[in-house]
């Protein structure tokens, strides 16, 4: 189908990660995923969804009057129709982020928009999905994320830091613990032990509502 996009959900709320983390922001998440990381939040976007032309989205956006614009899943590059949105989201002059598994190929999407790419650590058990190519790509505008579920997990995480110098590559590197598998006061305590330069995040969203659909 020309135009469409399959969604599961446009919700306004606090940017609850990454560098705009705090941020009034308008959602868009994308239905369906080829990945299955076990601790998936949002395995409610596996299936399912309305299939909504670009203006209609675009329409409803605008009706929140946002300056952040954060589009997700599911993965949102798994639908091609992704790359228009994202062009359009960014002409209409919205600060727009991209969150992906980094297990397509991102080159096409417009320079604009801020990348959020998680690489998949052990623990998601996807990390044979991850696609290395895509760190060359990188720039400052872009951020890099690990979920981390165990101390080895974090130490996985720390020796792809050092192997693709990701501090130099991307503006943010973001460590954040997966929610459910380890406690996020040992992770800070392993980022201030070894003097990372990384942020350690928390999901906000998690914290201020328990995880709500819609937040
Ligand atoms: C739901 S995914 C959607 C975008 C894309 N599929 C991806 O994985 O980046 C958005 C972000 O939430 C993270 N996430 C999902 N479940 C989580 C959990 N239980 N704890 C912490 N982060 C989680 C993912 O790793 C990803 O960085
Ligand atoms: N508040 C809020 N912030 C978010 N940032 C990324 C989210 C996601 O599910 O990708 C998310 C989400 O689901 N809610
Ligand atoms: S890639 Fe993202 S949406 Fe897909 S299963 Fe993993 S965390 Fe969930
Ligand atoms: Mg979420």
């Amino acid at each position: 189908m020309q135009n469409t996009l399959r969604i599961t959900e446009v919700f306004y709320s606090l940017q609850g990660e990454t560098r705009t983390s705090g941020l009034p922001t308008v959602f868009v998440r994308l239905t369906g995923c080829p990945l299955r990381c076990q601790y998936c939040d949002s395995a409610y976007a596996f299936s399912g969804g309305t299939q909504r032309t670009l203006d209609s989205l675009l329409e409803q956006v605008a009706g929140y009057r946002p300056r952040y614009v954060c589009v997700t899943g599911g993965e949102p590059l798994a639908q091609p129709n992704v790359i228009p949105l994202l062009e359009r989201l960014c002409d209409s002059g919205y600060s727009v982020s991209l969150e992906t598994s980094g297990a397509l190929d991102i080159s096409a999407v417009d320079t604009r928009v801020s990348r959020v790419v998680d690489l998949k650590t052990p623990g998601s058990n996807e990390a044979h999905r991850n696609r290395y190519e895509n760190i060359a790509l990188l720039t400052a505008h872009d951020q890099v994320k690990f979920v981390i579920c165990s101390r080895e997990d974090y130490d996985w995480a720390v020796s792809k830091l050092i192997e693709y110098r990701l501090e130099q590559r991307a503006g943010e590197v973001l460590f954040s613990p997966s929610h459910q598998d380890v406690s996020a006061r040992d992770l800070a305590d392993w980022v201030v032990a070894d003097n990372l330069p990384v942020r350690m995040q928390l999901q906000l969203h998690k914290i201020l509502w328990n995880d709500e659909p819609g937040r």
